[in-house]
């Protein structure tokens, strides 16, 4: 598969001398004494990525990790001093270290959208006419806007809610339009870092399964940040773990739990519930001749998430078949003292 983005060894500098910061960088200071000597604040640093079309990738990290630098380097509005990073376009690549200011004005208004602060929306409005006039902003043709604005409000399952002014939303309701109005445009890319301004936002179930049906009727790369590693694990198809400006780990929820590359991202990981993303055959054990002559309480295939198995749990131990073959059994004292 190609990337639609391809990132190597990327590194942003805010600051005046990102060329004497990188130096200092390599030869192993800490990007605090870096800042400190004034030759600015080195932000990313060696970064390999690569984003496939239509993914939902979130960038997790600490405050100052460097996650806002990434999202504003892809979108052409962070200094690269040092690496590439290449978008696969309808004309073929395009590298931002290299492009003219003019290519990365366009490479903003046709390839990406930055929702880099909430999305903002005037409260006396309804709905409809919030998103009417978002469309207004993009250039749709007056005309045009009521009927998009009907047809984005029925996609998003916001309808019921199109006549109720702004300011009558819930929290769990105002997320939902902020994520609708930031995904309006035409642009392939969408980079959501704060754009909603409700806390907590992704932890609604609703509104991830929102993002994820607007990818599918989109096709649109989705690319978000956090500090919360649980909201990652629930929105990301994979994520990217940031650390000082370093990209530590980046892959499917369940890989970083289950294989950790350093010991940060299994510090960050290892307060979530893993009920919630584990598989029957990430917890099974291998099936004796005894548990053979005893039976079992219920039999689920490979794939099926561990949350759907506790209720035959409960009943017997369960085991984990694929294709007809009997890979292994879940039981429930085994799994308790896995989590204990
Ligand atoms: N415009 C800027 N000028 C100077 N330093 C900056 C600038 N933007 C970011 N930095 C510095 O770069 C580093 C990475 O910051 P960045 O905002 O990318 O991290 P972050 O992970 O998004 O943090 P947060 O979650 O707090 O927004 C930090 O040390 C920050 O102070």
């Amino acid at each position: 598969m190609t990337p639609q983005i391809s990132i190597r060894r990327l590194a942003v500098v805010h600051g005046r001398h990102p060329g004497a910061a990188l130096r200092r960088a390599d030869a192993g200071e800490s990007h605090h004494a870096i800042r400190v000597s004034g030759e600015g604040a080195v932000a990313l640093i060696d970064v390999d990525l690569d984003i496939a079309s239509g993914e939902i990738l979130v960038l997790l990290g600490g405050s100052g990790s460097g996650k806002s630098s990434l999202v504003a380097a892809l979108a052409g509005a962070a200094p690269i001093a040092r690496g590439s990073a290449s978008f696969l376009t309808g004309r073929g690549a395009f590298e931002l270290a290299t492009a003219t200011p003019k290519h990365l004005r366009r490479h903003a208004e046709a390839t990406v959208a930055h929702r880099s602060s909430p999305v903002r929306l005037a409260p006396r409005r309804t709905v409809a006419a919030a998103v009417e006039a978002a469309l207004a902003a993009l250039g749709t043709p007056r005309r045009d806007r009521a009927p998009r604005a009907v047809l984005e409000l029925a996609n998003a399952g916001l309808r019921d809610a199109a006549g109720a002014p702004v300011e009558a939303l819930g929290p769990g309701l105002r997320s939902h339009l902020q994520l609708l109005v930031a995904a309006l445009g035409p642009e392939p890319v969408l980079l959501l870092d704060g754009a909603l301004d409700t806390p907590d936002a992704w932890r609604d179930p609703s509104l991830v399964a929102a993002l994820r049906r607007l990818r599918e009727r989109t096709g649109k790369t989705v690319i978000l940040t956090s500090c919360d590693p649980a909201e990652a694990m629930r929105v990301g198809d994979r994520i990217a773990v940031l650390d000082n400006g370093r990209l530590v780990q980046a892959g499917p929820p369940r890989e970083l739990v289950l294989q950790p590359a350093t010991d940060h991202v299994a510090a960050l990981l290892s307060e979530l519930n893993p009920v919630g993303f584990l598989l029957a055959e990430d917890v099974m054990a291998p099936i004796t001749p005894a548990d053979e002559a005893a039976g079992f309480a219920g039999l689920v295939q490979t794939g099926t998430r561990l949350v759907e198995v506790l209720p035959t749990l409960r009943r017997g131990d369960v085991v984990v078949a694929e294709r007809g073959r009997l890979l292994g059994k879940i039981d429930a004292h085994r799994l308790w003292s896995l989590f204990a």
